[in-house]
């Protein structure tokens, strides 16, 4: 693909159903828990997301040097699991993987008997996994403000140790439906666990052999209900999405009702319809902090004002979101602006310029996010192949409901 692209919407009018990806996080879960169960479990509508077929390959290679390229999770879990089945590896990444940081889960798994040593930067990948005592301890004390991938990494882990673990979450809680995804898919494979207040008990357990159908990505579904919200007139379905799903992103179901757009659940999915949107909001990203830039570009398109909190996490992901948000809206003539210690508030402003282009910082979601505004003026967006790590087809995707998509040179 090329260096950029031009989005065009001819009618302003999207009509269709589409077939979302499915979710990398659940997907990721499974494919670690099947293979810490030694069982042969049938794994159904595995993500063709980047992220999910990386690690799939990852877990049947025997090379000594593992790239969990920009994958979060990738690196997290697999850190783990070489850790507790004792796999002498050497675990890397992509620049920016290297910049994001894994000391509270290293130390977490040092204390459960884990020899894991940094080759760069104390903190931060790449590192080698050189063993494990298994004599350490069944109860620890983890940070949960930085990123809950630790928290969940730990927690697939935690049925193989002698003595099971307890882990005692220390700090606010971040991203907590994504650790609460994790105890259910365990439970989904047979094992069981207690949280309560801030702790955390698995006993020692086996996991046993279950079939699994991943649900879509309720993350990806968010840039359809930009879309809706941007359109003139719109009738979409996106298929394969539950309304009791283990994804905290289905948040967007609610969010998106005040940013107009309205929701029914049917056998297929959801169908998702236009109505009046609120012109100011207040929202909380703590529990669901992917779901941030979708409504930070979209709210300076419909030119509403809103204070954002739960935006800490943003800043160690694929790119430090938080600058490159507040870059972006810039060209939108908007204005992104921490306005009290971790509170940040949008200010839209009129929209001037013919044709909108954003930068993409390696990161899928700022590409993802920004598209939609194609339906308000013609956009270019710069590295358009990042979706490939959670949405490989999303630009297909937004043929099929009439963009105009030029590739440029
Ligand atoms: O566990 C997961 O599948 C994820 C947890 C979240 O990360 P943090 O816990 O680092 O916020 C989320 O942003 C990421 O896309 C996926
Ligand atoms: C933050 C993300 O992923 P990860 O942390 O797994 O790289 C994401 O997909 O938005």
């Amino acid at each position: 693909m090329s260096q950029s692209i031009t989005l065009k919407h001819p009618t302003g009018i999207l009509e269709g159903k589409i077939k979302l990806p499915a979710s990398k996080s659940e997907a990721n879960r499974a494919l670690i828990i099947a293979a810490l169960s030694g069982k042969e479990s049938e794994l159904h509508n595995l993500s063709e997301a980047n992220d999910t077929q990386l690690l799939q390959r990852l877990l049947k290679s025997d090379a000594e040097t593992i790239d969990a390229e920009d994958a979060g999770t990738v690196m997290r879990f697999l850190t783990a699991y070489y850790a507790v089945t004792g796999q002498q590896k050497v675990l890397t990444g992509t620049a920016r993987m290297c910049q994001r940081p894994i000391k509270v889960l290293v130390e977490a798994l040092q204390e459960l008997g884990a020899n894991i040593e940094y080759l760069g930067e104390e903190g931060y990948p790449p590192l080698r996994m050189k063993g494990f005592s298994g004599n350490g301890k069944n109860r620890l004390k983890v940070r949960s403000d930085i990123s809950s991938q630790y928290i969940s990494a730990l927690l697939m882990v935690a049925p193989l140790l002698p003595e099971g673990l307890t882990l005692e979450l220390e700090g606010k809680i971040g991203s907590r439906p994504y650790i609460e995804m994790t105890l259910s898919l365990m439970e989904h494979f047979g094992v069981s666990a207690n949280f309560e207040g801030n702790t955390i008990t698995v006993a020692h357990q086996q996991y046993k052999a279950a079939s699994f159908h991943v649900e879509s990505d309720w993350s990806a579904s968010s840039y359809w209900y930009s879309l809706v919200a941007l359109a003139k007139e719109a009738d979409i379905t996106l298929l394969g999405l539950r309304e009791k799903s283990f994804q905290g992103d289905s948040a967007i179901v609610n969010i998106m009702y005040r940013l107009g757009v309205h929701t029914s659940f049917t056998e297929e999915g959801v169908k998702l319809t236009k109505k009046e949107h609120e012109k100011y909001l207040a929202l909380d990203f703590a529990d669901c902090p992917d779901l941030a830039q979708t409504i930070v570009a979209l709210c300076a398109g419909l030119g509403i004002t809103v204070e954002m909190t739960g935006l800490e996490s943003l800043r160690i992901k694929e790119t430090d979101r938080i600058q490159a948000l507040q870059i972006e809206v810039l060209g939108m003539n908007s204005s992104l602006q921490e306005i009290s210690p971790g509170v940040f508030r949008l200010e839209p402003g009129i929209l001037t310029k013919e044709e909108l282009s954003f930068r993409t910082y390696q990161d899928h979601r700022m590409a993802m996010a920004f598209a939609p505004l194609a339906l308000l003026a013609p956009v270019e967006i710069q590295e358009p192949s990042v979706v490939r790590k959670s949405y490989p087809r999303y630009w297909e995707d937004l043929e099929k409901v009439g963009f105009e998509i030029k590739e440029n040179e």
